[in-house]
């Protein structure tokens, strides 16, 4: 399956280092890329060919994956609805809905989804929603290259693309400033940056496998670490005064709200 990349920056690069990870050919593999040395960057990197042209990089193409941001999604998808010759097209963009790429691309043939950037490692997740247009057979498609970099899940309704994008998609970001928080607290503490390193990654990756392998509620697990009495339980009762928990919720429907916002501000015809 001949893929073309229509943006060559931080997510395309993720999904093309797991695509190659997996063992995808990088010959299999177009790039349009606008950024003379992020298309050099792509190559030398990846293997792949980046070219800011569209009609050949598209001509070539039996997938299309659009992952510039939202903010350039119409104006690209104007550029590509006279050049579209019966290609699935796979839009990765943060809030825009299909109803509205659809009515710019001239296709129903399209799959909205949100991954995210641990694809690079083949450790992603992705939420994908298809068209009703779409046929089965292009629905597994885009499944499999979404699979290759790491779990899956389909969603029924569109609008849970927005809140996918407030927990999967962004997640990362959230977890890495957990990580940079209880690092700083492990240098304040004493501790040198490789100790601090291995202690902190190996804590997240731990509790996520013990939560991933358990039946139990994490919130039992929880419990298990807090000694009435000891040090988690100060550390917890400190992060309640603290309201972390709430802040983080809150800071999860803001995202949700901006990836609505996305869809409604950009949705509209320029
Ligand atoms: N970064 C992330 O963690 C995730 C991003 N996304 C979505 O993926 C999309 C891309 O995000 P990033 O990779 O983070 O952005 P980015 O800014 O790193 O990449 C966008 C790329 O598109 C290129 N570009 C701009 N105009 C172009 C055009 N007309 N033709 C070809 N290339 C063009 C830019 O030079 C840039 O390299 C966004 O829509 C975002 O919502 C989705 C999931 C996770
Ligand atoms: O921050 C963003 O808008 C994109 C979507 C999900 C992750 N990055």
């Amino acid at each position: 399956m001949k893929i073309t990349f229509i943006g060559g920056g931080n997510m395309a690069k993720a999904l093309i280092g797991g695509l190659i990870k997996r063992g995808y050919s990088p010959s299999k593999m177009h790039v349009v890329e606008v950024s003379k040395e992020k298309s050099a960057e792509l190559h030398n990197e990846f293997g792949v060919r980046a070219t800011p042209e569209l009609a050949v990089a598209v001509a070539h193409a039996e997938v299309l994956i659009l992952a510039i941001k939202p903010q350039q999604l119409q104006e690209v998808a104007l550029q590509l609805a006279p050049i579209l010759a019966g290609q699935l097209v796979i839009s990765i963009a943060a809030g825009i809905r299909t109803q509205d790429m659809a009515r710019w691309l001239g296709t129903h043939n399209i799959v909205r989804c949100m991954p995210n950037t641990p694809a690079l490692i083949r450790s992603g997740v992705t939420a994908l929603y298809a068209m009703p247009a779409v046929v089965p057979e292009q629905c597994h498609r885009a499944e499999s290259i979404l699979s290759a970099v790491g779990s899956t899940l389909w969603v029924d309704d569109e609008e849970m693309l927005d809140a996918v994008t407030a927990i999967s998609g962004s997640g990362p970001a959230y977890v890495f400033y957990f990580i940079e928080a209880m690092q700083q607290a492990a240098y304040e503490l004493g501790l040198d940056e490789a100790q601090a390193r291995q202690l902190v990654l190996d804590t997240f990756l731990g509790a996520s496998k013990l939560a991933e392998s358990s039946q139990e509620d994490v919130a039992l697990l929880r419990g298990r670490v807090t000694s009435k009495k000891g040090t988690t339980e100060k550390a917890l009762l400190s992060m309640e005064a603290s309201q972390v928990k709430q802040g983080i919720v809150a800071a999860i429907h803001a995202a949700a709200a901006r990836s609505r916002e996305l869809g409604d501000e950009l949705g509209k015809d320029a």
